[in-house]
């Protein structure tokens, strides 16, 4: 008997992503011309979310392996105080694992593929998995939560989860 279980690779949009947080993306996005018009806002893409005490916004970057798929999944994380950002620096596709919470422990866990100029918020105490680029190393640039308090919870599954591209 199979005793993984497997999750199927989804696209990544707004609205499939809505209750995990927002996708960072110029595409669809409200803008308008600053500088004289030689520049384009894109406004306003996602909500940082800090708390805690002495809560702080941090600018990071992330260089990341590639994972192989399928890919296993034994565990994810949640920040309880701030959301996390990822936005990539190259045109490769990374994963993005998420989970609704259910009494404390996570849901099953859902997988989008980031096309190239897709980055994603992941809202304040959402479950998700570390950071998943794919085919080789990539950095990202990261906005989350920096202050005092532990802003980090795993939560390992008994049984791993199996990611697997969509047939
Ligand atoms: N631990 C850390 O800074 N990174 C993770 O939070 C992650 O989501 O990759
Ligand atoms: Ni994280």
């Amino acid at each position: 008997m199979d005793t993984t279980r497997t999750i199927a690779i989804e696209p990544l949009t707004r609205e499939a992503f809505a209750p995990f947080g927002q996708v960072i993306e110029t595409e669809g996005a409200h803008s308008y011309p600053i500088n004289a018009g030689k520049t384009q806002r894109f406004h306003d893409l996602a909500r940082v979310e800090l708390g805690g005490v002495h809560a702080r916004p941090l600018i990071s970057i992330f260089r990341g392996q590639p994972y192989e798929l399928p890919l296993e999944l034994r565990m994810v994380e949640r920040h309880p105080l701030g959301s996390q950002a990822f936005f990539p620096l190259s045109e490769r596709p990374f994963l993005v694992i998420v989970a609704a919470d259910e009494a404390g422990t996570p849901g099953t866990p859902r997988a989008f593929l980031a096309s190239p100029g897709q980055g994603v918020n992941i809202a304040m105490n959402t479950w998700h998995g570390v950071l998943t680029p794919l085919e080789a190393e990539s950095d990202f640039l990261i906005v989350d939560r920096g202050g005092e308090g532990d802003n980090l919870e795993e939560f390992h599954f008994p049984l791993p989860y199996n990611v697997v591209l969509a047939d």
